[in-house]
């Protein structure tokens, strides 16, 4: 069920019209309904007793308030740099429930994780299991790891979000993991506990995964014939979700297929790492018609909000539907491009819509929770968008809009 639906003719976020939240908070925003997130994570949660775990990716949606949420819901967190550590920290999340992921931990990095307590780094190279163990030894530390492991799976996404190729920079080779195993065996300062991978992002098929899930048993299979035994497997996030026609599998089948791939390892966990799939339709960014400029062939509907505030469809020609947020008919006879202000030709949420507006009308734009805010910029001086979120008929402001003077305020005149 969706938390974004329109009543009397105005699209509302769970019970507040988003006309009221233009009003009250100005637009460009991104809107949360806490109902939504809690409902993608319950989904989650409810296949995956312990001693699985799911991780939300924190890189999809790093807002404060949405890791506060999923924290008081328990949830484990995938990381990826110590910033996001922090924030966990500073949400309320758990600690021991913190995997850190990425290709390019600094020594800083994991000297706070091992502080802080982490449940597990996810090793992507013998380089850096090398330092991870330099530096929990030098504290006389234990760090748990485990070593992402790149299956060589094709993810049947778009090119740039497919992680699990060889030709990617991700993970160990899987030809080179029996050896790197071994390594991290014999260094001091770790112990050795698990296997990773994550394919890709925005998957809609669930072969893929289960692919990757028979490589990376029978890996954990070989390496327990020479004593080396893992207590858990992590296979990453990637779930699709619905921005257009789309039919990802359902959570609970996603699921249930991983774990029937566990029968005859009773001694691993199964760890998942969602991002998308618990923010991304749980949000909507809010923007307002500032001109329409009609030509022949197609209009233009320019819009305030741009790339800056949302990059995903200028970098990955990624389709949201967009929605006038007064119900509209009929669509229009031209179609039009819904575009930024943001001085690229790049610059546009939307190409060849059909979607009805005027100078001064409000859009939606749809499954902007994911990946939305998290990779907005200033790029043009422009200042990023405030957060909201909803919780049945309450708004919540859980990021101010940025002002002005916050963008040059660590910038210096010369003498
Ligand atoms: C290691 C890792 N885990 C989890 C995720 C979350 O992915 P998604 O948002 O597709 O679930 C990503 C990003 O793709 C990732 O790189
Ligand atoms: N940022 C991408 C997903 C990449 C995930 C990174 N591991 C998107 O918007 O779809």
């Amino acid at each position: 069920m969706s938390e974004f639906v329109y009543r009397n003719g105005v699209l509302h976020a769970e019970q507040t019209p988003m006309t009221t939240i233009a009003e009250n908070f100005g637009t460009p925003c991104y809107v949360y309904s806490r109902a939504a997130i809690e409902q993608n994570w319950r989904a989650f949660e409810e296949q995956l007793p312990a001693p699985h775990q799911a991780c939300y990716a924190v890189k999809a949606n790093s807002n404060l308030a949405v890791l506060q949420v999923l924290a008081l819901m328990g949830a484990g967190f995938d990381v990826v740099s110590g910033g996001e550590i922090a924030r966990v920290l500073q949400a309320g999340g758990d600690a021991g429930k913190i995997v850190f992921s990425g290709v390019g931990k600094s020594r800083s990095e994991i000297e706070y994780a091992l502080d802080a307590g982490i449940a597990q780094f996810n090793v992507e190279s013998s380089a850096e299991l090398e330092r991870i163990s330099e530096i929990a030894s030098a504290r006389q530390l234990v760090a748990r790891v485990s070593l992402r492991v790149n299956p060589d799976v094709d993810a049947k996404t778009h090119p740039y979000i497919a992680t699990g190729l060889e030709a990617n920079k991700f993970g160990i080779p899987m030809g080179e993991a029996m050896q790197t195993y071994r390594l991290a065996a014999g260094l001091p300062g770790l112990q050795v506990i698990g296997a990773d991978c994550h394919i890709g992002s925005q998957l809609t098929e669930i072969e893929p995964f289960l692919d990757a899930m028979d490589r990376m048993l029978q890996l954990i299979d070989k390496l327990a014939a020479e004593g080396i035994q893992l207590t858990h497997l992590d296979m990453g996030g990637g779930l699709g979700v619905a921005y257009a026609d789309e039919k990802p599998p359902a959570v609970a089948d996603y699921i249930q297929a991983l774990l029937g791939k566990l029968v005859d390892h009773p001694q691993l966990a199964l760890y998942l790492e969602p991002g998308r799939a618990i923010v991304a339709n749980a949000g909507v960014m809010l923007t307002r018609v500032e001109y329409i400029k009609e030509s022949e062939k197609k209009d233009f509907v320019i819009v305030d909000a741009g790339m800056n505030d949302m990059l995903r469809p200028s970098l990955y020609q990624a389709f949201h539907e967009i929605l006038n947020v007064r119900e509209q008919s009929p669509s229009r006879s031209k179609p039009a491009d819904i575009v930024g202000p943001v001085c690229e030709t790049g610059d546009f949420l939307g190409h060849n819509r059909t979607i009805t507006a005027s100078a001064g009308d409000l859009l939606a734009v749809k499954s902007a929770g994911a990946y939305g805010f998290a990779m907005s910029s200033n790029y043009n001086t422009r200042v990023r968008p405030a957060e909201l979120m909803v919780d049945g008929d309450q708004v919540h402001i859980i990021r101010q809009r940025e002002q002005l003077e916050q963008l040059w305020q660590s910038e210096h005149l010369l003498p």
